[in-house]
C-alpha cells in the first residue's frame, strides 16, 4: 500500500526519506522533508493547540480509521528547512576512543520514540518523537562551532553539572572550544558581559548547588537577544529553564528562522516542580523528593514528642503538587498531603479539622504537607489577595503554609478548647538549593549530552528529555503548550490516598464532577502519559 502523507509547514526538502514505512501513514510536523512518497500538502490550520492541528492534519488527509496505523511522527525542525544548501561534515565521534566499540555510534534516522507505550492489539500507534542521539553528518565543523549557555528561572538541583556537561561534551565529543556564559538569565545576552566556558573553568561546579552562571526572572526581549546572539557570531544557544524559559526559547528560535541564521536553538528542561508536559520527569525532581525527607523527618520528630503534635511542612508546587506528592508517598509518617491540584476545606463533614482530630485522638500527633500553591483561593477569601507578579509574569502566591497554622491553632484554641503543638517548617529554598543526587547527576549529563548531539545534527527549535525512558527531541512548542500537573483521576493520587488514609476532600456536590471536567479538557489537549 502507498504511504499517505500529510506535511504541516514550510515546503518538503527532498532528504531523509527513510522514516517512512510503506504501509504508514505519517504526518510530519513540522517540517520534514520530503520522502519519496506521495505527498499531501495541508495547508494553513488554525493555530490551536499541537495536538488539534495533527488530529485535523490526520482527518483532512481523509484516512479512514480502518487503513491507518495512525503513526504520527512530531518532529523538529532542522536548519536545512530555511538553508537548504546547508553543508553536512562527517560525524567527528566516529574517530572518537569513547565510541570506538560501540555497534551502533550513530542514531538512524528511522529511530523514534513512542509517546504511548501502554496499547491495546489494535491500537492506532499514535505519537513519536526523535529519539536523541549522535547522527551519522553533522551540520557543524566543530572550529567553526561558538555556543552559548544560558539559565533562566528558578533555581533547581543539577543545573551547574548540566552546564558542565555540556561544556564537556563540546569539547570532547566534538573538539568545540569556544563556548560562551551569558550571566543572569535572558537580559544577560544584551546587559551583561560573557565568560568563557572550558572544562577546567566548570570542572567541579556539579558539587555545587545554583547556577554557575546566575539566573533571573523577565528581561526576555527577542529581537535583542537575537541580535547580539548575531553580533556574538554565536551559532549553538542552549538555554536552560522551566515552562516559561522554554517559551522564549521558541520565541528565539521563530525568529532566528525568520532571519534565516545558521542558528541551533536547543531548549534543555528545568523546573523543580515537574511542570514540564511531555518529558518523564524533570532534573533535580528526585533530589528534590529527597531532601524533602529531611523536613518531613524533622516534622515527625518534634510532633511524636510532644502532646498533640501537629506538624506543617510546606513544600514547593506553583501549579502542580509532585514534590508533595511523591515525597509523602516516599515518607509514610505522612498523614495528609495537600496539592494545588485537589481541593480542600477545613470545617465540617469530611474537612481538614475534622481529620486533624481524629489524628490527635489516634496517635496523639499527625503531620501535614503542603504544596505552595495549594488553596490559594481559599486562603484569598481570608487574606486581602494582592495580584502581584513576578518579573516573568508568574503570580506570586500566599503563604499557604503560614496560613493553615493560624488555622489550625485558631481551630483548637478557640473552637475545640484543645491544646495543640504546631510544629511549621517552611524548607523550600533549602530544597531547591542543593547540588542533585547522584541519579540525578547522571540524568543531567545524558540531558546535556543529547542537547549536544542534537545541535551538532543540525536540529533547532527543540526541547530534549526522556519519553518513556528513552530521551528525544521534542518540538519545543508541545513541551509549553500545557502544563503538566497531578491528575487527581489517575491512579498515583489514589496510591497517596490509599497509602495515607487520609479525605480526599471530593464530597462537596460536584467537586468531583469538576475535577473530571477539568482533566478530561486537559487530556484532550494534553496527551501526556503521566507517570513517575
Ligand atoms: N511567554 C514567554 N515568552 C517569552 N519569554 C518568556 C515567557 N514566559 C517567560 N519567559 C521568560 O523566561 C524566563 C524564565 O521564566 P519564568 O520566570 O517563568 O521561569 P521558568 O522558566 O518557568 O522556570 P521555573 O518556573 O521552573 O522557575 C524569564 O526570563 C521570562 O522573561
Ligand atoms: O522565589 P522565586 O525564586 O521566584 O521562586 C519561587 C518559585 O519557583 C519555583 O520553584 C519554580 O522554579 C516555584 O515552585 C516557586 O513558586
Ligand atoms: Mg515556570
Amino acid at each position: 500500500m502507498e504511504a499517505s502523507i500529510s506535511l504541516i509547514g514550510s515546503t518538503p526538502k527532498p532528504n531523509l526519506s527513510s522514516l517512512i514505512s510503506p504501509s504508514s501513514s505519517v504526518v510530519l510536523h513540522p517540517r520534514l522533508p520530503l520522502p519519496a512518497l506521495r505527498l499531501k500538502k495541508v495547508s494553513a490550520f488554525p493555530r490551536i493547540s499541537h495536538r488539534n492541528r495533527l488530529i485535523r492534519a490526520q482527518c483532512s488527509d481523509g484516512l479512514r480509521p480502518e487503513e491507518d496505523d495512525g503513526f504520527v511522527l512530531e518532529d523538529v525542525p532542522h536548519l536545512t528547512t530555511f538553508l537548504p544548501d546547508l553543508p553536512s561534515y562527517p560525524n567527528p565521534l566516529k574517530e572518537s576512543q569513547a565510541y570506538a566499540i560501540v555497534k551502533r555510534t550513530f542514531v538512524s534516522s528511522e529511530d523514534v520514540v513512542a509517546q504511548n507505550i501502554v496499547v491495546q492489539k489494535g491500537s492506532k500507534r499514535g505519537v513519536h518523537f526523535r529519539r536523541a542521539g549522535p547522527r551519522e553528518r553533522v551540520y557543524f565543523r566543530s572550529d567553526e562551532v561558538k555556543a552559548c549557555i544560558v539559565t533562566c528561572g528558578g533555581l533547581c538541583p543539577g543545573i551547574n553539572t548540566v552546564i558542565r556537561e555540556i561544556v564537556c561534551g563540546l569539547n570532547s565529543m566534538y573538539g568545540v572550544s569556544n563556548i560562551l556564559g551569558i550571566q543572569g538569565g535572558y537580559k544577560g545576552f544584551y546587559s551583561k558581559n560573557t565568560i568563557t566556558l572550558t572544562p577546567k573553568v566548570v570542572n567541579d561546579i556539579h558539587k555545587r548547588g545554583g547556577t554557575f552562571l546566575q539566573t533571573s526572572r523577565g528581561g526576555h526581549d527577542t529581537a535583542k537577544i537575537v541580535d547580539n546572539i548575531q553580533d556574538r557570531g554565536i551559532n549553538q544557544v542552549y538555554i536552560i529553564g522551566g515552562d516559561g524559559t522554554q517559551k522564549g526559547a521558541e520565541k528565539i528560535y521563530q525568529e532566528v528562522e525568520r532571519r534565516g541564521l545558521q542558528v541551533a536553538v536547543s531548549g534543555i528542561p528545568k523546573t523543580i516542580d515537574n511542570d514540564i508536559a511531555v518529558i518523564d520527569k524533570s532534573f533535580g525532581f528526585d533530589t528534590a523528593v529527597e531532601e524533602a525527607q529531611r523536613a518531613i523527618n524533622a516534622a515527625h520528630v518534634e510532633v511524636e514528642s510532644v502532646e498533640n503534635g501537629v506538624g506543617i511542612v510546606k513544600l514547593m508546587g506553583r501549579y502542580s503538587g509532585f514534590i508533595a506528592m511523591i515525597a509523602t508517598l516516599a515518607n509514610r509518617d505522612v498523614d495528609c498531603c495537600l496539592i494545588p491540584e485537589s481541593p480542600f476545606y477545613l470545617e465540617g463533614k469530611g474537612g481538614l479539622f475534622e481529620f486533624v482530630e481524629q489524628r490527635l485522638k489516634e496517635n496523639s500527633h499527625m503531620v501535614i504537607v503542603i504544596a505552595e500553591g495549594a488553596g490559594q483561593d481559599y486562603v484569598a477569601q481570608s487574606m486581602r489577595a494582592s495580584e502581584t507578579k513576578d518579573a516573568s509574569g508568574n503570580r506570586l502566591l500566599l503563604d499557604v503554609g503560614l496560613w493553615l497554622t493560624q488555622q489550625i491553632k485558631d481551630h483548637f484554641t478557640n473552637v475545640r478548647k484543645m491544646t495543640i503543638n504546631m510544629k511549621y517548617i517552611d524548607p523550600t529554598y533549602m530544597i531547591r538549593a542543593i547540588p542533585s543526587n547522584a541519579s540525578d547527576n547522571v540524568y543531567c549529563t545524558l540531558l546535556a549530552q543529547s542537547a549536544v548531539h542534537g545541535a551538532m545534527a543540525g536540529y533547532s527549535g527543540f526541547t530534549v528529555g526522556p519519553v518513556n525512558s528513552r530521551h528525544a527531541y521534542i518540538p519545543i512548542s508541545r513541551v509549553t503548550e500545557v502544563t503538566n500537573t497531578v491528575k487527581l483521576t489517575d491512579r498515583m493520587w489514589a496510591r497517596l490516598l490509599a497509602s495515607t488514609n487520609q479525605p480526599s476532600f471530593l464530597t462537596g456536590e460536584g467537586a468531583l464532577k469538576n475535577v473530571i471536567d477539568m482533566e478530561t479538557q486537559d487530556k484532550i489537549d494534553n496527551m501526556k502519559i503521566s507517570s513517575i
